[in-house]
């Protein structure tokens, strides 16, 4: 695979080549200085796109073959992502962080779809911070992977220097920062949540072992595939070298939706709503707290007055948003949904504003509210902008709220029950309290 380091730290800024592999062959490091794109032709666009690099002949050793494992599971840069650059020619990069490893699961599905653009176009990371993406799909979708390659090529993105897809999770993963796990198999007509956690669950195992073995230590991982939650829980229990902490299930989606429906309710625009938490499972137990939850300031309950509705009608649109939007658009919450990864992600990579917080399902030992240990669940968080989060202490329960944390929270301990071959804690026995559902069932 082709690896371009970006190196401002040198006085050059130039880009050092590493070790790289194609299919048959290796080249030994080798370092790039002060060229323009020299030397380079753009590789054929197919599956197993060569490599090209821009070096002189000095600088390379002769090629050496290098036994492979299976070449078809090897990640490849692809086609323009394959060339180098001179940073130095290029005077508004100057002032570039490092590059970051950014990898994609489901790189080639409808969440994807929209996700990739944005991380490119550097509305997650920011203006000044290059990206590689690494892009996971299956055979399934090889094929498809390339056609998304093709894309990014064409839209001619300054912040995307690299782009590799692969197959092979212990490839795609190698040195990831980020890790975004969005593919997973849809639940099918008939299909039982235990099958589906645990056809899932496999997937997340593995991953999860992936991930442990060639991620980067401090990887942040956000877990999207559904149940995502569970899925969360068993990555991490395979990755013990990771940082528990650094794993989350998506349920940034779930607060927006929430905070549409009370800015919808009070008459407001909803950047005058804060300080929602949705807590639990992203499954139809979630809890939308309004006992918390702000409008212009003030406790959502002295602006809006209609505890009915908060209670019932509020929360259940909230917990069946995603099914509501099945029936009208025919397939799941794409678009949204990776607005929802970009907000999370830039609420651990900003500071949080004063005051406020963001919900995330996150792993629960050491939380100060009760919760219990071992799971995934979604809490209030703060960041000081570094990556990382912390629990927020000041938010209060009443016994509505408190009661509805606590079928949630016997969701996602019957679900734990469900995979405890996938987390090395034993023989699993499923036996979920109802057949619950994800937000996208009815
Ligand atoms: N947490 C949240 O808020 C939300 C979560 N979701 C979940 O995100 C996931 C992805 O959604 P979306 O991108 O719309 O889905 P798509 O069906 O468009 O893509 C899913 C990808 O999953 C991959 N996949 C992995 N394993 C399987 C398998 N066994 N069978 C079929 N496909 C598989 C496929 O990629 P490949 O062929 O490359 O393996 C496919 O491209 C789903 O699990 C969905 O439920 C959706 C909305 C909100
Ligand atoms: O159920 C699904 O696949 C979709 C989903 O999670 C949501 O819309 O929140």
């Amino acid at each position: 695979m082709a690896m371009l380091e970006l190196s401002p730290s040198s006085s050059s800024h130039a880009i050092k080549a590493s070790t790289f592999h194609s299919s048959k062959l290796s080249y030994v490091p080798s370092r790039i200085s002060h060229q323009r794109r020299l030397n380079v032709r753009p590789p054929p666009r197919t599956r197993h796109a060569k490599v090209f690099c821009s070096v002189t002949s000095k600088e390379v050793q002769a090629p050496v073959a290098v036994p492979t494992e299976d070449p078809k599971k090897k990640s490849e840069c692809y086609g323009v992502f394959c060339l180098t650059y001179d940073l130095k020619a290029e005077e508004e990069t100057s002032s570039w962080k490092k590059l970051i490893n950014v990898s994609v699961s489901g790189a080639a599905g409808m969440i994807s779809n929209h996700l990739l653009f944005k991380l490119a176009a550097g509305e997650v990371f920011g203006p000044d911070q290059p990206i590689a993406l690494k892009l996971l799909g299956s055979e399934r979708s090889r094929e498809a992977l390339e056609g998304v390659a093709m894309e990014l090529e064409d839209s001619l993105y300054p912040l995307l220097r690299e782009v590799s897809i692969g197959i092979d999770p212990y490839d795609v993963f190698r040195d990831a920062e980020w890790a975004l796990l969005i593919g997973a198999k849809p639940r099918g007509p008939g299909m039982e949540r235990a099958a589906l956690l645990d056809i899932n669950g496999q997937i997340f195992a593995e991953q999860g072992k992936a991930l442990n073995a060639v991620a980067s230590r401090n990887v942040k991982v956000i877990v999207v595939g559904n149940p995502c939650n569970t899925n969360a829980l068993i990555c991490l229990k395979n990755a013990p070298n990771i940082p528990a902490k650094n794993f989350h299930a998506l349920t940034r989606l779930d607060e927006n939706r929430a905070k549409c429906q009370l800015a919808l309710k009070a008459g407001v625009f909803y950047d005058k709503v804060s300080n929602v938490t949705i807590w639990g499972n992203h499954s139809t137990t979630q809890v939308p707290d309004f006992l918390n939850a702000k409008i212009n300031g003030l406790p959502v309950k002295e602006v809006i007055k209609d505890t009915k509705w908060l209670e019932e009608e509020f929360t259940e649109k909230v917990q069946k948003r995603g099914g509501a939007l099945i029936q009208k658009w025919g397939r799941s919450s794409a678009a949204s949904t990776a607005v929802s990864i970009v907000d999370a992600i830039k609420s651990l990579v900003t500071p949080t504003p004063e005051g406020d917080w963001f919900s995330t399902g996150v792993y629960t030992n050491g939380n100060p509210y009760g919760i219990a240990e071992d799971i995934v669940f979604s809490m209030p968080c703060r960041s000081n902008g570094d990556g990382d989060y912390e629990l927020v202490k000041d938010v209060i329960f009443d016994d509505y709220l408190w009661s509805r944390i606590k079928t949630t929270e016997a969701e996602l301990l019957a679900e734990k029950k469900c995979v405890a071959h996938l987390t090395g804690e034993g023989i699993a026995v499923c036996d979920l309290p109802g057949d619950t559902m994800l937000p996208g069932e009815m």
